[in-house]
Protein backbone atom coordinates (compact mmCIF):
# COMPACT_ATOMS: atom_id res chain seq x y z
CA UNK A 1 0.00 0.00 0.00
CA UNK A 2 2.56 2.21 0.68
CA UNK A 3 4.42 2.96 -2.51
CA UNK A 4 1.40 3.87 -4.87
CA UNK A 5 -0.23 5.83 -1.44
CA UNK A 6 2.83 8.06 -1.37
CA UNK A 7 3.12 8.16 -5.36
CA UNK A 8 -1.22 9.36 -5.02
CA UNK A 9 -0.19 11.97 -2.47
CA UNK A 10 2.39 13.28 -4.86
CA UNK A 11 0.14 13.83 -8.13
CA UNK A 12 -2.31 15.50 -5.73
CA UNK A 13 -0.03 18.07 -4.31
CA UNK A 14 1.65 18.61 -7.54
CA UNK A 15 -1.72 18.17 -9.93
CA UNK A 16 0.55 16.60 -12.53
CA UNK A 17 3.51 14.19 -13.17
CA UNK A 18 7.01 14.82 -13.95
CA UNK A 19 6.83 15.20 -18.10
CA UNK A 20 9.00 13.10 -19.89
CA UNK A 21 8.20 14.74 -22.80
CA UNK A 22 7.68 18.53 -24.21
CA UNK A 23 3.73 17.61 -23.95
CA UNK A 24 1.76 19.49 -21.20
CA UNK A 25 0.89 16.70 -18.60
CA UNK A 26 -2.71 16.66 -17.61
CA UNK A 27 -3.93 17.00 -13.90
CA UNK A 28 -4.94 14.52 -12.07
CA UNK A 29 -8.12 15.31 -11.07
CA UNK A 30 -10.61 13.79 -8.36
CA UNK A 31 -13.65 11.89 -9.40
CA UNK A 32 -17.25 13.49 -8.53
CA UNK A 33 -19.88 15.37 -10.66
CA UNK A 34 -18.59 18.36 -10.30
CA UNK A 35 -14.75 16.95 -12.50
CA UNK A 36 -16.86 14.84 -14.95
CA UNK A 37 -16.47 17.42 -17.76
CA UNK A 38 -13.03 17.67 -17.37
CA UNK A 39 -12.26 13.89 -17.46
CA UNK A 40 -14.71 14.00 -20.64
CA UNK A 41 -11.92 14.90 -22.49
CA UNK A 42 -9.92 11.39 -22.08
CA UNK A 43 -12.58 9.02 -21.28
CA UNK A 44 -16.11 7.75 -21.56
CA UNK A 45 -17.92 9.31 -18.94
CA UNK A 46 -21.90 9.44 -18.37
CA UNK A 47 -23.79 12.39 -20.77
CA UNK A 48 -26.90 11.77 -18.99
CA UNK A 49 -28.65 13.61 -16.58
CA UNK A 50 -27.70 11.21 -13.33
CA UNK A 51 -30.25 12.75 -11.37
CA UNK A 52 -33.52 12.26 -13.56
CA UNK A 53 -32.87 8.34 -13.20
CA UNK A 54 -35.31 6.54 -11.36
CA UNK A 55 -34.25 3.97 -8.88
CA UNK A 56 -35.98 1.33 -9.80
CA UNK A 57 -33.47 -0.93 -9.16
CA UNK A 58 -31.23 -2.68 -6.30
CA UNK A 59 -28.58 -3.86 -6.16
CA UNK A 60 -27.29 -6.57 -2.97
CA UNK A 61 -24.07 -6.53 -1.90
CA UNK A 62 -21.93 -3.98 -4.68
CA UNK A 63 -18.55 -5.91 -5.36
CA UNK A 64 -16.00 -5.95 -7.76
CA UNK A 65 -17.66 -7.50 -10.04
CA UNK A 66 -21.35 -5.82 -10.02
CA UNK A 67 -19.38 -2.84 -10.74
CA UNK A 68 -17.91 -4.29 -13.87
CA UNK A 69 -21.18 -6.24 -15.24
CA UNK A 70 -24.74 -5.80 -14.07
CA UNK A 71 -24.00 -1.83 -13.56
CA UNK A 72 -22.85 -1.41 -17.10
CA UNK A 73 -25.53 -2.79 -18.64
CA UNK A 74 -27.79 -0.20 -16.71
CA UNK A 75 -25.50 2.33 -17.46
CA UNK A 76 -25.46 1.85 -21.29
CA UNK A 77 -29.44 1.79 -21.21
CA UNK A 78 -29.29 5.70 -19.71
CA UNK A 79 -25.97 6.35 -21.85
CA UNK A 80 -27.54 4.89 -25.25
CA UNK A 81 -30.84 7.20 -24.03
CA UNK A 82 -32.60 3.92 -24.10
CA UNK A 83 -34.97 4.66 -21.13
CA UNK A 84 -33.80 6.76 -17.76
CA UNK A 85 -36.13 4.32 -15.86
CA UNK A 86 -33.87 1.95 -14.48
CA UNK A 87 -31.16 4.30 -12.31
CA UNK A 88 -29.51 1.85 -9.19
CA UNK A 89 -29.62 1.89 -5.60
CA UNK A 90 -26.44 -0.07 -4.20
CA UNK A 91 -26.50 -1.03 -1.10
CA UNK A 92 -23.57 -2.73 0.92
CA UNK A 93 -23.94 -5.55 3.82
CA UNK A 94 -20.31 -6.43 5.42
CA UNK A 95 -17.65 -3.95 4.53
CA UNK A 96 -17.82 0.23 4.60
CA UNK A 97 -14.96 0.41 2.53
CA UNK A 98 -16.99 0.43 -0.48
CA UNK A 99 -19.23 3.13 0.71
CA UNK A 100 -16.09 5.13 1.96
CA UNK A 101 -14.63 5.40 -1.22
CA UNK A 102 -18.06 6.31 -3.14
CA UNK A 103 -19.59 8.66 -0.91
CA UNK A 104 -16.97 11.28 -1.59
CA UNK A 105 -16.97 10.61 -5.40
CA UNK A 106 -20.73 11.12 -5.86
CA UNK A 107 -21.18 7.14 -6.33
CA UNK A 108 -18.98 7.50 -9.56
CA UNK A 109 -16.27 5.30 -9.95
CA UNK A 110 -14.43 4.24 -13.44
CA UNK A 111 -14.18 0.75 -15.24
CA UNK A 112 -11.03 -0.32 -17.22
CA UNK A 113 -11.36 -2.72 -20.04
CA UNK A 114 -8.02 -4.12 -20.65
CA UNK A 115 -6.68 -6.14 -23.41
CA UNK A 116 -3.19 -7.45 -24.64
CA UNK A 117 -4.11 -4.91 -26.60
CA UNK A 118 -4.78 -1.77 -24.86
CA UNK A 119 -7.46 -0.61 -22.75
CA UNK A 120 -10.36 2.08 -22.07
CA UNK A 121 -11.74 3.53 -19.46
CA UNK A 122 -15.43 4.78 -19.08
CA UNK A 123 -17.03 6.12 -15.86
CA UNK A 124 -20.45 4.62 -14.48
CA UNK A 125 -22.30 6.97 -13.82
CA UNK A 126 -25.87 4.72 -12.90
CA UNK A 127 -25.44 4.13 -9.70
CA UNK A 128 -27.44 7.01 -8.01
CA UNK A 129 -27.07 6.30 -4.22
CA UNK A 130 -25.05 3.62 -2.15
CA UNK A 131 -26.68 2.83 1.27
CA UNK A 132 -24.39 0.50 3.58
CA UNK A 133 -26.83 -1.61 4.93
CA UNK A 134 -25.48 -1.89 8.71
CA UNK A 135 -25.81 1.72 9.38
CA UNK A 136 -28.97 2.44 7.65
CA UNK A 137 -31.27 -1.08 7.75
CA UNK A 138 -34.29 1.23 7.75
CA UNK A 139 -33.20 3.19 4.90
CA UNK A 140 -32.57 -0.40 2.95
CA UNK A 141 -35.93 -1.43 3.66
CA UNK A 142 -38.09 1.69 2.44
CA UNK A 143 -35.63 1.80 -0.92
CA UNK A 144 -36.67 -1.89 -1.52
CA UNK A 145 -40.38 -1.44 -0.24
CA UNK A 146 -40.72 1.76 -2.71
CA UNK A 147 -43.33 0.35 -5.85
CA UNK A 148 -40.50 2.53 -7.97
CA UNK A 149 -38.02 -0.67 -7.55
CA UNK A 150 -38.88 -3.51 -9.89
CA UNK A 151 -36.07 -5.26 -9.96
CA UNK A 152 -33.27 -6.62 -7.31
CA UNK A 153 -29.88 -8.02 -8.30
CA UNK A 154 -27.39 -9.60 -6.00
CA UNK A 155 -23.87 -10.97 -5.85
CA UNK A 156 -23.96 -12.77 -2.41
CA UNK A 157 -21.47 -15.09 -3.13
CA UNK A 158 -22.24 -18.69 -3.13
CA UNK A 159 -21.79 -19.19 0.25
CA UNK A 160 -24.28 -16.32 1.33
CA UNK A 161 -27.55 -18.54 0.05
CA UNK A 162 -27.21 -20.62 3.44
CA UNK A 163 -28.55 -23.84 1.72
CA UNK A 164 -27.77 -27.12 2.60
CA UNK A 165 -25.98 -28.75 -1.18
CA UNK A 166 -27.96 -32.13 -0.68
CA UNK A 167 -31.14 -31.22 -0.10
CA UNK A 168 -31.03 -27.13 -0.91
CA UNK A 169 -33.32 -26.69 1.90
CA UNK A 170 -32.68 -23.24 4.02
CA UNK A 171 -30.28 -23.54 6.75
CA UNK A 172 -30.70 -20.55 9.18
CA UNK A 173 -27.39 -19.33 11.03
CA UNK A 174 -27.21 -16.67 13.72
CA UNK A 175 -27.89 -14.22 11.94
CA UNK A 176 -30.69 -15.36 9.93
CA UNK A 177 -32.49 -15.88 13.70
CA UNK A 178 -31.65 -12.59 14.66
CA UNK A 179 -33.70 -11.23 11.58
CA UNK A 180 -36.80 -13.49 12.28
CA UNK A 181 -36.57 -11.87 15.94
CA UNK A 182 -35.81 -8.09 14.59
CA UNK A 183 -37.92 -7.63 11.10
CA UNK A 184 -36.94 -3.88 11.24
CA UNK A 185 -33.63 -4.21 11.45
CA UNK A 186 -31.78 -7.20 9.28
CA UNK A 187 -28.72 -8.06 9.07
CA UNK A 188 -29.16 -10.90 5.83
CA UNK A 189 -30.17 -9.92 2.29
CA UNK A 190 -33.53 -12.97 2.96
CA UNK A 191 -34.01 -10.40 6.00
CA UNK A 192 -34.46 -7.50 3.64
CA UNK A 193 -36.04 -9.06 1.28
CA UNK A 194 -38.25 -10.70 3.12
CA UNK A 195 -39.75 -8.15 4.94
CA UNK A 196 -39.61 -5.52 2.38
CA UNK A 197 -41.53 -8.11 0.15
CA UNK A 198 -44.66 -8.31 3.23
CA UNK A 199 -44.58 -4.57 3.31
CA UNK A 200 -45.34 -4.78 -0.55
CA UNK A 201 -47.98 -7.37 0.21
CA UNK A 202 -49.52 -5.34 2.94
CA UNK A 203 -49.58 -2.24 0.54
CA UNK A 204 -51.01 -3.95 -2.19
CA UNK A 205 -48.40 -3.41 -3.94
CA UNK A 206 -46.28 -5.44 -6.77
CA UNK A 207 -43.45 -6.98 -5.46
CA UNK A 208 -39.91 -6.59 -7.56
CA UNK A 209 -38.45 -9.38 -9.56
CA UNK A 210 -34.91 -10.86 -7.46
CA UNK A 211 -32.06 -11.61 -9.83
CA UNK A 212 -29.20 -13.62 -8.70
CA UNK A 213 -26.05 -12.99 -10.51
CA UNK A 214 -24.19 -15.39 -8.45
CA UNK A 215 -22.22 -18.40 -9.28
CA UNK A 216 -24.38 -21.30 -8.24
CA UNK A 217 -26.44 -23.98 -10.23
CA UNK A 218 -29.76 -22.51 -11.33
CA UNK A 219 -29.27 -19.63 -9.05
CA UNK A 220 -32.95 -18.37 -9.35
CA UNK A 221 -34.02 -21.22 -7.90
CA UNK A 222 -31.21 -21.09 -4.74
CA UNK A 223 -32.78 -17.64 -4.16
CA UNK A 224 -36.71 -18.77 -4.28
CA UNK A 225 -35.52 -21.51 -2.08
CA UNK A 226 -33.69 -19.48 0.92
CA UNK A 227 -36.47 -16.53 -0.14
CA UNK A 228 -38.92 -18.78 0.90
CA UNK A 229 -37.27 -20.91 3.24
CA UNK A 230 -36.91 -17.66 5.34
CA UNK A 231 -40.30 -16.95 4.95
CA UNK A 232 -42.04 -20.09 5.67
CA UNK A 233 -40.06 -19.28 9.53
CA UNK A 234 -41.67 -16.06 9.79
CA UNK A 235 -45.32 -16.67 8.21
CA UNK A 236 -46.85 -19.17 6.06
CA UNK A 237 -48.88 -17.28 4.24
CA UNK A 238 -46.30 -14.56 3.45
CA UNK A 239 -44.48 -17.46 2.33
CA UNK A 240 -47.43 -18.71 -0.46
CA UNK A 241 -47.57 -15.37 -1.26
CA UNK A 242 -43.92 -14.88 -2.10
CA UNK A 243 -43.96 -18.12 -4.06
CA UNK A 244 -47.10 -17.35 -6.37
CA UNK A 245 -46.22 -13.80 -6.83
CA UNK A 246 -42.55 -12.78 -6.88
CA UNK A 247 -40.20 -14.34 -10.36
CA UNK A 248 -36.85 -15.56 -9.71
CA UNK A 249 -34.99 -15.95 -12.77
CA UNK A 250 -31.94 -17.73 -13.14
CA UNK A 251 -28.93 -16.17 -14.69
CA UNK A 252 -25.81 -16.93 -16.23
CA UNK A 253 -22.79 -14.13 -15.47
CA UNK A 254 -19.83 -13.51 -17.11
CA UNK A 255 -16.86 -11.54 -16.96
CA UNK A 256 -13.81 -12.27 -15.43
CA UNK A 257 -13.25 -9.08 -12.80
CA UNK A 258 -10.15 -9.50 -10.62
CA UNK A 259 -9.75 -7.70 -7.28
CA UNK A 260 -8.24 -4.43 -7.59
CA UNK A 261 -4.51 -3.72 -6.20
CA UNK A 262 -3.27 -0.46 -4.83
CA UNK A 263 -0.87 -0.59 -7.88
CA UNK A 264 -3.88 -0.57 -10.47
CA UNK A 265 -5.66 2.40 -8.75
CA UNK A 266 -1.82 4.79 -9.08
CA UNK A 267 -1.92 3.27 -12.48
CA UNK A 268 -5.46 4.15 -13.20
CA UNK A 269 -4.85 7.26 -11.76
CA UNK A 270 -1.37 7.89 -13.88
CA UNK A 271 -2.97 6.65 -17.39
CA UNK A 272 -5.80 8.32 -17.15
CA UNK A 273 -5.58 11.28 -14.99
CA UNK A 274 -8.56 9.95 -12.40
CA UNK A 275 -7.96 9.94 -8.87
CA UNK A 276 -10.93 7.31 -8.28
CA UNK A 277 -10.62 5.71 -4.71
CA UNK A 278 -12.06 2.41 -6.22
CA UNK A 279 -11.81 1.88 -10.20
CA UNK A 280 -12.51 -1.81 -11.48
CA UNK A 281 -10.63 -3.41 -13.83
CA UNK A 282 -11.79 -6.32 -15.97
CA UNK A 283 -11.31 -7.92 -19.64
CA UNK A 284 -13.70 -6.67 -22.66
CA UNK A 285 -15.66 -9.81 -22.54
CA UNK A 286 -18.97 -9.84 -21.08
CA UNK A 287 -22.28 -11.71 -20.83
CA UNK A 288 -25.60 -12.36 -18.99
CA UNK A 289 -28.06 -14.26 -19.76
CA UNK A 290 -31.52 -14.18 -18.03
CA UNK A 291 -34.52 -15.99 -17.96
CA UNK A 292 -37.57 -14.21 -19.56
CA UNK A 293 -39.61 -14.01 -16.62
CA UNK A 294 -39.84 -10.82 -14.45
CA UNK A 295 -42.80 -10.21 -12.68
CA UNK A 296 -43.22 -6.44 -12.57
CA UNK A 297 -41.71 -5.39 -16.00
CA UNK A 298 -38.41 -6.39 -17.59
CA UNK A 299 -35.49 -3.66 -17.93
CA UNK A 300 -34.75 -3.13 -21.22
CA UNK A 301 -31.42 -4.86 -20.91
CA UNK A 302 -31.71 -6.76 -24.25
CA UNK A 303 -31.41 -3.46 -26.56
CA UNK A 304 -27.53 -3.17 -24.54
CA UNK A 305 -26.44 -6.77 -24.74
CA UNK A 306 -28.33 -9.37 -22.74
CA UNK A 307 -30.01 -12.30 -24.30
CA UNK A 308 -32.91 -13.32 -22.68
CA UNK A 309 -34.00 -17.23 -22.69
CA UNK A 310 -36.98 -19.62 -21.53
CA UNK A 311 -34.24 -21.27 -19.93
CA UNK A 312 -30.79 -20.89 -18.76
CA UNK A 313 -29.44 -24.16 -17.41
CA UNK A 314 -27.23 -24.75 -21.00
CA UNK A 315 -25.71 -21.55 -20.88
CA UNK A 316 -25.06 -21.61 -17.06
CA UNK A 317 -23.45 -25.38 -16.93
CA UNK A 318 -21.12 -24.87 -20.41
CA UNK A 319 -20.27 -21.63 -17.91
CA UNK A 320 -19.69 -22.75 -14.43
CA UNK A 321 -18.52 -26.60 -15.89
CA UNK A 322 -16.24 -25.39 -18.20
CA UNK A 323 -14.88 -22.03 -17.02
CA UNK A 324 -15.66 -22.03 -13.40
CA UNK A 325 -14.36 -25.80 -13.25
CA UNK A 326 -11.57 -24.57 -15.02
CA UNK A 327 -10.81 -22.09 -12.86
CA UNK A 328 -10.73 -23.88 -9.84
CA UNK A 329 -8.11 -26.89 -10.83
CA UNK A 330 -5.19 -24.10 -12.65
CA UNK A 331 -6.02 -22.03 -9.12
CA UNK A 332 -5.10 -25.22 -6.94
CA UNK A 333 -2.63 -26.92 -9.13
CA UNK A 334 -0.81 -23.50 -10.31
CA UNK A 335 -0.70 -22.38 -6.82
CA UNK A 336 1.09 -26.03 -5.65
CA UNK A 337 3.45 -25.32 -8.32
CA UNK A 338 4.47 -21.74 -7.06
CA UNK A 339 2.57 -19.72 -9.50
CA UNK A 340 0.85 -16.83 -8.64
CA UNK A 341 -0.91 -15.64 -11.81
CA UNK A 342 -3.27 -17.51 -13.97
CA UNK A 343 -1.76 -15.56 -17.04
CA UNK A 344 1.36 -16.57 -16.43
CA UNK A 345 0.32 -20.24 -15.60
CA UNK A 346 -1.31 -20.43 -18.98
CA UNK A 347 2.37 -19.49 -20.55
CA UNK A 348 3.50 -22.49 -19.35
CA UNK A 349 2.69 -25.21 -22.44
CA UNK A 350 2.44 -28.29 -19.00
CA UNK A 351 -1.04 -25.97 -17.44
CA UNK A 352 -2.45 -25.07 -21.20
CA UNK A 353 -2.48 -28.83 -22.29
CA UNK A 354 -3.73 -29.85 -18.92
CA UNK A 355 -7.05 -27.38 -19.03
CA UNK A 356 -7.37 -27.85 -22.87
CA UNK A 357 -7.72 -31.87 -22.12
CA UNK A 358 -9.67 -30.97 -19.04
CA UNK A 359 -12.22 -29.34 -21.04
CA UNK A 360 -11.95 -31.31 -24.47
CA UNK A 361 -11.33 -34.71 -23.23
CA UNK A 362 -13.79 -34.76 -20.15
CA UNK A 363 -16.20 -31.54 -19.82
CA UNK A 364 -17.27 -31.34 -22.86
CA UNK A 365 -19.24 -34.35 -23.13
CA UNK A 366 -21.00 -34.06 -20.01
CA UNK A 367 -22.71 -30.80 -20.68
CA UNK A 368 -25.44 -30.00 -23.26
CA UNK A 369 -24.33 -27.19 -26.08
CA UNK A 370 -26.63 -24.42 -25.69
CA UNK A 371 -28.38 -23.16 -29.43
CA UNK A 372 -26.44 -20.51 -30.90
CA UNK A 373 -23.07 -21.51 -29.67
CA UNK A 374 -19.99 -23.06 -30.78
CA UNK A 375 -18.29 -25.00 -28.15
CA UNK A 376 -14.57 -25.34 -29.81
CA UNK A 377 -15.33 -21.10 -30.28
CA UNK A 378 -15.97 -20.63 -26.93
CA UNK A 379 -13.00 -23.02 -25.56
CA UNK A 380 -10.78 -20.98 -27.59
CA UNK A 381 -11.92 -17.70 -25.93
CA UNK A 382 -11.69 -19.23 -22.69
CA UNK A 383 -8.18 -20.30 -23.67
CA UNK A 384 -7.26 -16.53 -24.28
CA UNK A 385 -9.01 -14.66 -21.30
CA UNK A 386 -6.94 -16.89 -18.74
CA UNK A 387 -4.25 -15.80 -20.24
CA UNK A 388 -4.78 -12.21 -20.46
CA UNK A 389 -1.78 -10.85 -18.93
CA UNK A 390 -3.23 -7.54 -18.90
CA UNK A 391 -5.77 -7.85 -16.09
CA UNK A 392 -3.10 -10.12 -14.55
CA UNK A 393 -6.07 -12.54 -12.52
CA UNK A 394 -4.62 -14.01 -9.31
CA UNK A 395 -4.84 -18.00 -8.33
CA UNK A 396 -5.43 -17.11 -4.92
CA UNK A 397 -8.91 -15.39 -5.99
CA UNK A 398 -9.51 -18.39 -7.79
CA UNK A 399 -8.93 -20.20 -4.82
CA UNK A 400 -11.26 -19.35 -2.38
CA UNK A 401 -14.18 -20.43 -1.14
CA UNK A 402 -13.57 -24.43 -2.41
CA UNK A 403 -16.36 -25.46 -0.26
CA UNK A 404 -18.90 -23.76 -1.78
CA UNK A 405 -17.66 -23.63 -5.40
CA UNK A 406 -16.55 -27.31 -5.89
CA UNK A 407 -20.03 -29.08 -5.22
CA UNK A 408 -21.38 -26.31 -7.82
CA UNK A 409 -18.87 -26.31 -10.72
CA UNK A 410 -16.48 -29.40 -10.52
CA UNK A 411 -17.65 -32.18 -8.24
CA UNK A 412 -20.85 -32.77 -10.59
CA UNK A 413 -18.84 -33.37 -13.67
CA UNK A 414 -16.86 -35.43 -11.55
CA UNK A 415 -19.96 -37.53 -10.33
CA UNK A 416 -21.87 -37.36 -13.62
CA UNK A 417 -18.16 -38.62 -15.16
CA UNK A 418 -18.27 -41.59 -13.12
CA UNK A 419 -21.54 -42.74 -13.35
CA UNK A 420 -21.36 -42.63 -17.27
CA UNK A 421 -18.22 -44.47 -17.60
CA UNK A 422 -16.59 -41.67 -18.77
CA UNK A 423 -12.76 -40.35 -18.61
CA UNK A 424 -12.44 -38.22 -15.33
CA UNK A 425 -8.77 -38.17 -14.16
CA UNK A 426 -7.79 -34.76 -15.40
CA UNK A 427 -11.12 -33.91 -12.80
CA UNK A 428 -10.09 -36.08 -10.31
CA UNK A 429 -6.52 -34.66 -10.41
CA UNK A 430 -8.54 -31.72 -9.77
CA UNK A 431 -10.11 -32.16 -6.97
CA UNK A 432 -6.49 -33.58 -5.48
CA UNK A 433 -5.46 -30.04 -6.37
CA UNK A 434 -7.61 -28.99 -3.82
CA UNK A 435 -7.19 -31.95 -1.20
CA UNK A 436 -3.13 -30.94 -1.35
CA UNK A 437 -3.94 -26.94 -1.44
CA UNK A 438 -5.81 -27.62 1.63
CA UNK A 439 -3.00 -29.72 3.33
CA UNK A 440 -0.64 -26.89 2.77
CA UNK A 441 1.42 -26.26 6.57
CA UNK A 442 4.04 -23.63 7.07
CA UNK A 443 7.20 -24.10 8.83
CA UNK A 444 6.01 -24.34 12.11
CA UNK A 445 3.15 -27.01 10.60
CA UNK A 446 0.60 -24.72 11.24
CA UNK A 447 -2.25 -25.21 8.18
CA UNK A 448 -1.88 -22.57 5.63
CA UNK A 449 -4.91 -19.91 6.38
CA UNK A 450 -7.31 -20.72 3.10
CA UNK A 451 -10.10 -18.16 2.24
CA UNK A 452 -13.10 -20.63 2.90
CA UNK A 453 -15.87 -20.32 5.78
CA UNK A 454 -15.23 -23.92 6.38
CA UNK A 455 -11.41 -23.80 5.72
CA UNK A 456 -9.89 -24.89 9.25
CA UNK A 457 -12.54 -27.51 9.68
CA UNK A 458 -11.69 -29.18 6.10
CA UNK A 459 -7.88 -28.32 6.06
CA UNK A 460 -7.69 -30.23 9.41
CA UNK A 461 -9.96 -33.25 8.02
CA UNK A 462 -7.40 -33.33 4.90
CA UNK A 463 -4.44 -33.79 7.07
CA UNK A 464 -5.34 -36.50 9.15
CA UNK A 465 -6.18 -38.29 6.09
CA UNK A 466 -2.48 -37.48 4.32
CA UNK A 467 -3.00 -39.81 1.29
CA UNK A 468 -6.26 -41.49 2.69
CA UNK A 469 -9.00 -38.79 1.36
CA UNK A 470 -11.76 -40.90 3.06
CA UNK A 471 -11.77 -38.52 6.22
CA UNK A 472 -12.71 -35.73 4.24
CA UNK A 473 -14.72 -37.33 1.43
CA UNK A 474 -17.29 -38.31 4.24
CA UNK A 475 -18.36 -34.76 4.40
CA UNK A 476 -21.32 -35.01 2.24
CA UNK A 477 -21.80 -31.44 2.52
CA UNK A 478 -19.13 -30.79 0.49
CA UNK A 479 -18.92 -34.51 -1.73
CA UNK A 480 -22.37 -35.78 -1.48
CA UNK A 481 -22.45 -39.75 -2.64
CA UNK A 482 -19.03 -39.46 -4.00
CA UNK A 483 -17.55 -41.09 -1.24
CA UNK A 484 -19.18 -44.26 -1.86
CA UNK A 485 -18.71 -44.64 -5.41
CA UNK A 486 -16.88 -47.75 -5.54
CA UNK A 487 -13.47 -47.52 -6.43
CA UNK A 488 -13.49 -43.59 -6.13
CA UNK A 489 -11.26 -42.87 -2.99
CA UNK A 490 -8.60 -45.12 -3.65
CA UNK A 491 -8.31 -43.29 -7.26
CA UNK A 492 -8.35 -40.38 -5.55
CA UNK A 493 -5.92 -41.51 -3.14
CA UNK A 494 -3.36 -42.76 -5.91
CA UNK A 495 -3.16 -38.94 -7.12
CA UNK A 496 -2.61 -37.91 -3.88
CA UNK A 497 0.45 -40.52 -3.21
CA UNK A 498 1.53 -39.55 -6.79
CA UNK A 499 1.46 -36.05 -5.87
CA UNK A 500 3.38 -36.52 -2.55
CA UNK A 501 6.10 -38.93 -4.30
CA UNK A 502 6.34 -36.76 -7.82
CA UNK A 503 5.24 -33.24 -7.07
CA UNK A 504 2.75 -31.57 -9.17
CA UNK A 505 4.65 -31.09 -12.54
CA UNK A 506 4.97 -34.76 -12.76
CA UNK A 507 1.74 -35.53 -11.71
CA UNK A 508 -0.05 -33.14 -14.15
CA UNK A 509 2.45 -34.05 -16.75
CA UNK A 510 1.71 -38.03 -16.46
CA UNK A 511 -2.40 -37.11 -16.41
CA UNK A 512 -2.09 -35.51 -19.52
CA UNK A 513 -0.06 -37.77 -21.57
CA UNK A 514 -2.56 -40.26 -20.43
CA UNK A 515 -5.32 -38.28 -21.36
CA UNK A 516 -3.55 -37.62 -24.94
CA UNK A 517 -3.22 -41.18 -25.33
N1 LIG B 1 -15.19 -11.43 -10.08
C1 LIG B 1 -15.62 -12.16 -11.10
O1 LIG B 1 -14.89 -12.44 -12.06
C2 LIG B 1 -17.02 -12.72 -11.08
C3 LIG B 1 -17.62 -13.07 -12.29
C4 LIG B 1 -18.88 -13.69 -12.27
C5 LIG B 1 -19.52 -13.87 -11.08
N2 LIG B 1 -18.93 -13.46 -9.93
C6 LIG B 1 -19.66 -13.70 -8.68
O2 LIG B 1 -19.95 -12.48 -8.04
C7 LIG B 1 -19.89 -12.64 -6.64
C8 LIG B 1 -19.10 -11.52 -6.05
O3 LIG B 1 -17.81 -11.54 -6.59
P1 LIG B 1 -16.88 -10.26 -6.59
O4 LIG B 1 -15.75 -10.60 -7.51
O5 LIG B 1 -17.66 -9.05 -6.80
O6 LIG B 1 -16.32 -10.30 -5.12
P2 LIG B 1 -16.10 -9.10 -4.10
O7 LIG B 1 -15.27 -9.70 -3.03
O8 LIG B 1 -15.63 -7.87 -4.79
O9 LIG B 1 -17.57 -8.80 -3.57
C9 LIG B 1 -18.29 -9.74 -2.86
C10 LIG B 1 -19.36 -9.00 -2.10
O10 LIG B 1 -20.21 -9.96 -1.48
C11 LIG B 1 -20.36 -9.60 -0.12
N3 LIG B 1 -20.70 -10.80 0.63
C12 LIG B 1 -19.89 -11.85 0.92
N4 LIG B 1 -20.59 -12.76 1.61
C13 LIG B 1 -21.85 -12.28 1.75
C14 LIG B 1 -23.03 -12.75 2.39
N5 LIG B 1 -23.05 -13.91 3.02
N6 LIG B 1 -24.14 -11.98 2.33
C15 LIG B 1 -24.13 -10.80 1.71
N7 LIG B 1 -23.05 -10.31 1.10
C16 LIG B 1 -21.92 -11.03 1.12
C17 LIG B 1 -19.07 -8.92 0.27
O11 LIG B 1 -19.25 -8.10 1.38
C18 LIG B 1 -18.78 -8.12 -1.00
O12 LIG B 1 -19.50 -6.92 -1.01
C19 LIG B 1 -19.35 -14.04 -6.39
O13 LIG B 1 -20.40 -14.90 -6.09
C20 LIG B 1 -18.75 -14.43 -7.70
O14 LIG B 1 -18.81 -15.80 -7.97
C21 LIG B 1 -17.70 -12.89 -9.90
O1 LIG C 1 -15.64 -15.24 -7.73
P1 LIG C 1 -15.51 -16.66 -7.26
O2 LIG C 1 -14.63 -16.81 -6.09
O3 LIG C 1 -16.84 -17.32 -7.12
O4 LIG C 1 -14.80 -17.45 -8.44
C1 LIG C 1 -13.57 -17.03 -8.96
C2 LIG C 1 -13.65 -17.00 -10.46
O5 LIG C 1 -13.72 -18.30 -10.98
C3 LIG C 1 -14.86 -16.24 -10.96
O6 LIG C 1 -14.99 -15.01 -10.32
C4 LIG C 1 -14.73 -15.99 -12.47
O7 LIG C 1 -13.76 -15.04 -12.71
C5 LIG C 1 -16.05 -15.54 -13.04
O8 LIG C 1 -17.06 -16.43 -12.78
C6 LIG C 1 -15.95 -15.23 -14.51
O9 LIG C 1 -17.19 -14.82 -14.97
Amino acid sequence: MAQPERFLRHLKRTGTLVPTTAEPVARVRPLTSATLEQHGARLTVPTYDRAALTPAVVHLSVGGFSRAHQLIYFDEVAQRRISTGWGVVGVGLRARTLQEALAPQDNLYTVVERSPDGERARVVGVLTDYLFAPDAPGAVLDRLADPRTRVVTMTITDAGYLLDPATREFTPDDDVRHDLACPGSPRTVFGFLVEALDRRRRAGAAPFTVVSCDNLHRNGEATRAAVVGFAALRDEVLARWITDRVAFPSSMVDRITPQTTPEERAAVALRHRVDDRWPVITEPFSQWVIEDTFCNGRPPLDDVGVRFVRDVTAHELMKTRLLNASHSALGYLGTLAGHERIDVLMGDPLFADYVTRLMDDEVTALIPVPEGIDLDEYKATLLQRFANPAIADRLSRLCRRGSTKLPHHLLPSLRQALAEGRPHALLTLALAGWIAYLQRVDGDGRPVPVEDERGPYLQALALAGGTDPRPLLAEESVFGDLGSVPGFADELSGVLRRLDREGVRATVAAAVLASAR
